[in-house]
Formats: structure tokens, sequence, C-alpha cells
């Protein structure tokens, strides 16, 4: 699709400079425009935890009050002057907030964490009200809050209420648009996207999960705080309900209306909301019944509008008929060249030490025991196959060595180094990579955008705060997306969301993912499961290809790829270990003929004669 640049940007200041003429003659006021502001200002950062991390904060009011109880604190007591300052200390204070509910709200998902957001808000706002009323004005809030002032001195204009401080909250509004956009196309931004698609797999590619969302939760908490701040100056009054739950429901609320995920929808949806409030108001004799109209307006938009209505327009843009689909890559993407090297392995193998070592592995579930004392050796840059019948344990001996599951007794070594109780994020760092049996795939991502966040692992390490960079700006990075691509054949698909590749084209994405991470060490969980005969045939020869300058460990059920490609397998039966050896050695081993090899040959060749 044709991207004008900066049309969002352009389409916003045209927005914000016709809105405060435009709005008196459709129903609105210059004070409803300067409260929709505020709202999108505090739904900037919500959209970035929710509509980007996938993380729904019922608690937002607790950041959105502190920043204003803080900043209209000082005013009111004249600790601070300057309005500026007041508004900045206010937004950290949201911040600092932000960091201590976030630590423990960041573990939990779903509805606990949407709990433990509840919960802060609650008692924020009980704080407010009962302990703190002495310096919050309890139910009567703080009146008083004096409205900024351009310039110094004696010759600084104050930015009175009406068109001057429409225009201070327009600006404000702008920029954090601003910087909400460049966040959400920022290598942070697009591992928060990848985040919310399949938290699982981005800390299976080495991404630090927890950091992230707190971090965003943080950015979220505050826009929230510097929203607060501004609601008291531009109401001159510093409401208590800033606090109030309905705050945090009205958010949530506005931003679904408005387009998850498209940072003006919050905006867009307070508009609505506050709009059909003032209007519905002064219909004669409706009385409270504006409510129940309201509600049954928002039921009809959800119903009708699925993606919000900032959603809408932009998936009908996206998808207008304009001919040929011509998405360009980012600046530094790179045409996939053939030979194009892939990152190096992480760790250069030094031949005496086993690349990867299981040592007396065990898991238990209740009573089954999954994997009973496994131990064995992999030779670096060898290829290794776990082969057993299904139900042998082999899956669980992958989710072992990348540390996914913790073995009951046992531990798994890196070159020497111990991994087992490092997570699988600090096993990825170290240098494991890992497909897996069923694709865990970015389902809204295209492969391109897939092996970026991979890459993006390997070259900023598990956690960076780089908000101002773009992601698809990165030489090294696309070099080895595009590499990748190349590997893995999905050249052509490269800009196909996941859910609507092939089968086929999913496994060798699902591969590619752990590939473009550089990793020292890769398990392939069933490769070639699902394939046809022909994509069969080609996956094999990827498999070489990979395995070429690095250690490749492949539980696979086609024996037939199993002996040629392995120089040794190990052999898994009813989770113990059966043997270990070369192809022949296995082949000729009469355990596992009895054992496995045995009964699937009964199983496809019945006895002659
Ligand atoms: N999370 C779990 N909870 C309980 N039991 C489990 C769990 N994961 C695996 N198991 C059990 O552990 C045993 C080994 O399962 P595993 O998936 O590792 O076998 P596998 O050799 O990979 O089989 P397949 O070839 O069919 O994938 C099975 O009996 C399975 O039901």
């Amino acid at each position: 699709m044709r991207r004008i640049p900066l049309l969002p940007e352009i389409a916003l200041a045209a927005v914000l400079i016709v809105l405060p003429f435009l709005l008196p003659h459709v129903g609105g006021s210059l004070d409803m425009a300067q409260r929709v502001l505020d709202w999108g200002i505090l739904g900037l950062g919500f959209d970035l935890l929710f509509g980007w991390t996938g993380l729904l904060s019922f608690g937002q009011a607790a950041f959105y009050g502190t920043g204003g109880f803080v900043a209209a604190w000082l005013l009111v007591n004249n600790v601070l002057g300057s309005v500026w300052v007041a508004l900045a200390l206010g937004t950290i204070a949201a911040g600092l907030f932000g960091i201590v509910v976030g630590w423990l709200a960041v573990r939990r998902i779903g509805i606990y964490f949407a709990m433990i957001t509840l919960a802060f808000g609650q008692m924020a706002y009980f704080l407010e009200n009962s302990p703190l009323s002495a310096y919050t004005g309890g139910e009567n809030g703080l009146p008083g809050v004096p409205v900024p002032r351009l310039g110094w001195g004696a010759s600084a204009i104050a930015l009175s209420p009406g068109l001057p401080l429409y225009g201070v909250l327009a600006a404000f509004f702008f920029v954090g648009f601003l910087l909400a956009r460049r966040i959400t196309r920022s290598p942070f931004g697009v591992i928060l996207r990848a985040i919310k698609e399949n938290t699982p797999r981005a800390a299976m590619l080495g991404h630090a999960v927890p950091r992230y969302k707190l971090a965003a939760f943080v950015i979220a908490a505050l826009y929230a705080g510097l929203a607060g701040g501004l609601l008291g100056v531009l109401q001159s009054y510093m409401p208590p309900d800033a606090f109030a739950l309905d705050t945090s429901g009205q958010l949530v609320v506005q931003t679904v209306i408005g387009g998850v995920g498209t940072l003006i929808g919050p905006m867009l949806g307070a508009a609505l909301w506050l709009w059909l409030r003032d209007n519905l108001q002064s219909i004669p004799g409706i009385g409270a019944l504006w409510k129940l109209i309201l509600g049954l307006i928002f039921i009809g938009l959800v119903i009708a509008l699925r993606r919000g209505i900032a959603g809408e327009i932009r998936h009908r843009w996206r998808h207008r008929p304009i001919g040929a689909d011509t998405v360009q890559p980012g600046p530094a993407a790179v045409a996939a060249a053939p030979g194009l090297p892939l990152f190096a392995p992480l760790v250069r193998a030094a031949p005496a030490v086993p690349a990867l070592e299981a040592r007396a592995l065990s898991k238990r579930y209740g009573g089954l025991r999954a994997v009973e004392d496994v131990s064995f050796a992999i030779r670096p840059n060898s290829i290794h196959a776990v082969i057993g019948p299904n139900g042998a344990g082999k899956s669980t001996l992958f989710k072992m060595l990348l540390d996914e599951v913790h073995p009951t007794t046992g531990d798994v070594h890196l070159f020497g180094r111990r991994v087992t109780g490092l997570g699988p994020c600090r096993a990825a760092q170290l240098g494991i990579g890992k497909s897996n049996q069923l694709n865990t795939l970015f389902p809204d991502l295209t492969p391109r955008e897939s092996l970026r966040i991979a890459a993006l692992a390997r070259r900023r390490g598990a956690f960076r705060l780089d908000l101002m960079r773009r992601a698809d700006g990165i030489a090294a990075v696309e070099r080895q997306v595009a590499a990748t691509l190349a590997v893995v054949e999905l050249e052509a698909r490269a800009e196909v969301p996941a859910h609507s590749l092939a089968y086929g084209e999913k496994r060798r994405l699902e591969i590619g993912m752990a590939l473009a991470t550089g990793p020292t060490v890769l398990l392939l969980d069933e490769p070639l499961a699902g394939m046809s005969p022909t994509e069969r045939t080609a996956t094999r020869s990827l498999i070489r290809t990979i395995g070429r300058d690095r250690t490749l460990v492949i539980i696979e059920h086609d024996m037939d790829a199993v002996f040629e490609l392995a120089e040794r397998v190990t052999v898994l039966y009813d989770g113990r270990l059966l043997a270990d050896g070369t192809p022949e050695q296995i082949q000729q081993s009469q355990a596992v003929q009895d054992a496995y090899l045995g009964g699937m040959r009964e199983r496809h060749e019945p006895a002659r004669g």
C-alpha cells in the first residue's frame, strides 16, 4: 500500500487548527475541544499500553489524578510559580507511581493485570478523599489553579482561557501524538506489538517481556500525569473525580469506540462521548434518559464498527482499490541478495566442549514422568536428531533445553554454562534458538516484521529503551531480515500478514524466526510436520544449509530425513533415553528396533509371505 509521508501528522495539524472554529457550528464549544484534547493526551498513553502492548488497565485514573493533584497542589500553595514546571513535576510523580504499580502488575496477565490496576485506582481514590484530603481538598478538590504564562518576568503573557489555552492543549496533544507515533515505529514499539501478538514467542526470541511491559506502563502513566495536570489548568480547578473509577472506565470505552491501536482513536471517542453527552442533555424533556440513549448509541457503534472509528477509517484507507499492492519497505530495507551472510553464531564453537549438554534431566507432571533421567551431549557444529514415538518426551525435553519448562531435576549447559533457571529470554540471548512443533507466529505481522523482531533481539539485547529511532532503519538488522527471507524462501510473501500464509510458508517462517536471532544452537521441533513432499525436500535442504555453521538439534518423525541429515541420534522411549549414537548404530540397535523402529516397520510394512 502506498504511504503518503507524514499524512497523519498533516491531517492532525489541520484538524487541530480548524476544530475551535468548526465546533461551535456543530453543537460543540471551545471548552469541549479542550476537554477532548485532554482526554486525547490521556488516551495516547493508554493506547500505547492497551492498543500496542495488549495490557488493559482499569487504573489510569490513579496516574491522571496523581499528575493533576501534584501539579495543582504545587501551584495553589505557591510552592512553584511556573505552571510548566508544576506540570512537569506532576507528570514525573505519575511516572514514579506508574513504576510502583507497574512493577506489581505487569507480571500478571489478562484479568489479573486488569484487577491489580483497578485495585490501585480505587486505592488512589480513597487516599485522595480521606488520608490525603488536607492536601487534595478531599471532595472539594483544589480550586485556584493558575493558567500558564509564556515568556519571563513582567513581559510574560498569560495563556488565558479561550483560544490561547486551547493552543496549549493542542500543542501538547500534537507533540504527544508525534512522540507516541515515533515510539510505535521504534524497535521498542514493534516489540510491544510482538508482545501483544504472542507474548511467549517474544520471550523465546530473547526479548525481556516484563521490562517492556513495565516501560509501556510507565509511559502511559506519564501521559496520564500530564493530562491530569492540564485538566486542573484548563478548569482552574482540580476536581476529585479525576481519581474516580468512572475516569478509567470512560477512557476504556472512548478508546474502544474511537479505535484501539490507532493513537488518535481515544481522542475521537472522547469527542463523540462529550458531544453526545452535551447535546443529548440539551434536548428538552429528556431528563436522565440521556444516559440510556448514550449507552444504546455506544452499543450500536461497538457492533457496527468493530475496529472503532479511526480503526475503520484506517482499514478502509489501507484497503482502498488503487491497483497493485505497493508496500514500501523501510529506509534501510535491503533487497535479499543471494549469499547474504546470516548473523554469525553468538558463540564460536570450541570443539572440546559440548555445544549443549543435558545432565540427568527429568520432568514430572504430577505422577506422570514425561522425561526421566536423560543425559546427552551435542557436539558443536553438528546436526543431532532426537527421535522417539509419540509421547516419548521429546518436546518436553526441548522445552527444558530452552528453559521454557523448568526441569524437576537435572540441568542444561550451553558451552559449559548452566542455562537452567535463566528462563527462555536469557537462554535465547545466550544463543539458543527454537522453532516449535506447532507454529507460534505473530499472526498480524508480516514475515518481514516478524523476522525483524527476531533479528532485533540479537542486535539490541534483551531490553533497550530506543524510543526515537526507526525499527526498519537499522542496516544490520535489515540485512539479516533479507538474508533470512531468502534462506526460508519467503521473499515473495514478505509483506503478507502471517495469518494468511499457506501452511508450509508458516512452517518456514517459524524456522526463520528462530534462525534470524543468529543462534549458536538451533532447536527445530518437527520442522517437516504437515508439509507436502515438495516442501519436505525444500526444508531438508534448508536444514542442511542452516546446519553448515551452527549446531542443530531436530526432533523429527521422518526417519529418512533423520538418517540423511543427522550425525548423531538420541532415542527417547517412554521418557527415558533408549539409545544415543550414529545413525548406523541406531539403525542396527536391537533395542531401538524392538521399541521403536520395529514397531513402525510392523505398521508400515506388513509381513511378507
Ligand atoms: N504440560 C503438561 N502437563 C501434563 N502432561 C504433559 C504436559 N506436557 C507434556 N505432557 C505429557 O508428557 C508426555 C510427553 O509429552 P511430549 O509432548 O514431550 O512427547 P513427544 O515425544 O514430544 O510427543 P509427540 O511426538 O507426539 O509430540 C506425554 O504423556 C504428555 O501427555
